[in-house]
C-alpha cells in the first residue's frame, strides 16, 4: 500500500493509530461527470460528453467498488463503448500494478504503464491522495473524470442511453428519496462496514463495526422475506451496490475481516437474493472471486502477515434461487 504526496509515491500501510483504532475511508478527489451533451454534472467540470470509445475504466476485479461499475457497464450495454483495463490482484508496496501475471489481469491497455499511480500522475502531476480503483479515464482530454464508484454508476445509468438505446433505469425518480437512506445504511455498515471490522486495530472499533454489520444483515434478511428486491418489485442501484459485498462475504470477509457471526449462506432470503443477482445476465462474467480471494488475503500484510491464501468454501452460486 501507499499513497501519492505531491505527485510522488510514498509506500506504507493504512495507519489507524491516529483514529483510536478506527478505519476511515478517505474521500475521493476527481468528481466530474459524463453527461449526454457535456454540460457539467452535479459536481466538477463540464466538457465530458458521452461518446462511444472515448472513455476507459481502470478496475480491479477484486475490488467491490470497481465491481459495481463493471456491473453497470454490463447492465447498460456499455461494453462496446467503454473499454477497460484490469489490474493485478496483488496490491503491495507499489500499490495497484499492471502486471499481467494473473488470469484476467490485462495490463494497461491504453499506455502500457506499469503502475496505476502513473495514471493519477498523468491526470495531475501534483496529485495528493490514495491511488484507488475504479478510475474513469477520458482518452481525449487524458484525464480522470471520476474515481468515485457511486457517481460513476449514476453516469452509466443514463448518460449513454441515446447511444446504446438502453433506457433501463436503476435510479428511478419516484424511488430516489427512498433509495437514499437504504444506500446510506448499507454503505456505512455493510460495504464499508466489513472494512471497518477488518482494519480495526482496537477491540471497541471492531465490536462497533461487526455489531452494526450483522444488525444490518439481519434487517436485510427480514426485508427480503417480503420484497424481491431492496426497494420492492423493481431492481435498483441499491441492490447493485449491496451485491459486490455479498458476493465476497463468505469467501473473504467472513475469515479475513473477522465478520464471522454468520455467513451469507446462513441467511435463507439474503442468500437466495444474492444468487439471483449473481445469475442476472452479464453479472457473473464480471464477478471474479479468484481476484478477490488473492487480493485480500495476499495484500493486507497488517491482517495476514504470512500471506497464506486459505482454501475458502466451495459455494454453488448457480443453484436455482427460487425468487420468482
Ligand atoms: N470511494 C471509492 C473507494 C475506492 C477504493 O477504496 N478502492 C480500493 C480497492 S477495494 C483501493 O483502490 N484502495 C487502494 C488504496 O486505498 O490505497 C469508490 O467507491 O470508488
Amino acid at each position: 500500500m501507499g499513497q501519492m504526496i505531491d505527485g510522488k509515491w510514498v509506500a506504507g500501510p493504512i495507519d489507524t493509530r491516529q483514529t483510536g483504532g478506527e478505519f476511515r475511508r478517505e474521500p475521493t478527489v476527481f468528481h466530474s461527470w459524463i453527461t449526454p451533451d457535456g454540460r457539467p454534472g452535479p459536481t466538477g467540470e463540464g466538457g465530458f460528453a458521452a461518446e462511444s470509445g472515448r472513455y476507459h475504466l481502470y478496475v480491479s476485479y477484486a475490488c467491490p467498488w470497481a465491481h459495481r461499475t463493471l456491473i453497470f457497464r454490463a447492465l447498460k450495454g456499455l461494453e462496446p463503448h467503454i473499454s477497460i483495463s484490469a489490474v493485478h490482484p496483488d496490491m503491495l508496496d507499489d500499490g495497484w500494478t499492471f502486471d499481467t501475471g494473473f488470469p484476467g489481469a490485462t495490463g494497461d491497455t491504453l499506455y502500457g504503464l506499469k503502475y496505476l499511480r502513473e495514471i493519477y500522475a498523468r491526470a495531475d502531476p501534483h496529485y495528493t491522495g490514495r491511488v484507488t480503483v475504479p478510475v474513469l479515464w477520458d482518452k481525449e482530454r487524458e484525464t480522470i473524470v471520476s474515481n468515485e464508484s457511486a457517481e460513476i454508476i449514476r453516469m452509466f445509468n443514463s448518460a449513454f442511453d441515446h447511444i446504446t438505446g438502453n433506457s433501463d433505469d436503476y435510479w428511478p425518480e419516484d424511488l430516489r428519496a427512498a433509495i437514499e437512506p437504504v444506500n446510506a445504511r448499507i454503505y456505512e455498515t455493510v460495504n464499508n462496514g466489513v472494512y471497518r471490522a477488518g482494519f480495526a486495530s482496537s477491540q471497541s472499533a471492531y465490536d462497533a463495526a461487526a455489531t452494526a454489520l450483522f444488525g444490518t444483515l439481519d434487517w436485510l434478511e427480514e426485508r427480503l422475506a417480503t420484497n424481491r428486491y431492496l426497494m420492492g418489485e423493481r431492481i435498483t442501484e441499491a441492490d447493485w451496490r449491496l451485491f459486490p459485498t455479498l458476493a465476497r462475504f463468505d469467501t473473504v470477509y467472513h475469515t479475513h475481516f473477522k465478520c464471522n457471526r454468520a455467513r451469507i449462506v446462513d441467511y435463507p432470503n439474503l442468500w437466495a437474493y444474492a444468487r439471483e443477482l449473481w445469475q442476472w445476465p452479464g453479472v457473473a462474467g464480471v464477478t471474479r472471486l479468484d481476484h478477490a480471494r488473492r487480493h485480500y488475503y495476499y495484500s493486507h500484510e497488517s491482517i495476514n502477515p504470512n500471506r497464506i491464501v486459505p482454501l475458502c468454501p466451495e459455494i454453488d452460486w448457480q443453484a436455482p434461487h427460487g425468487r420468482g
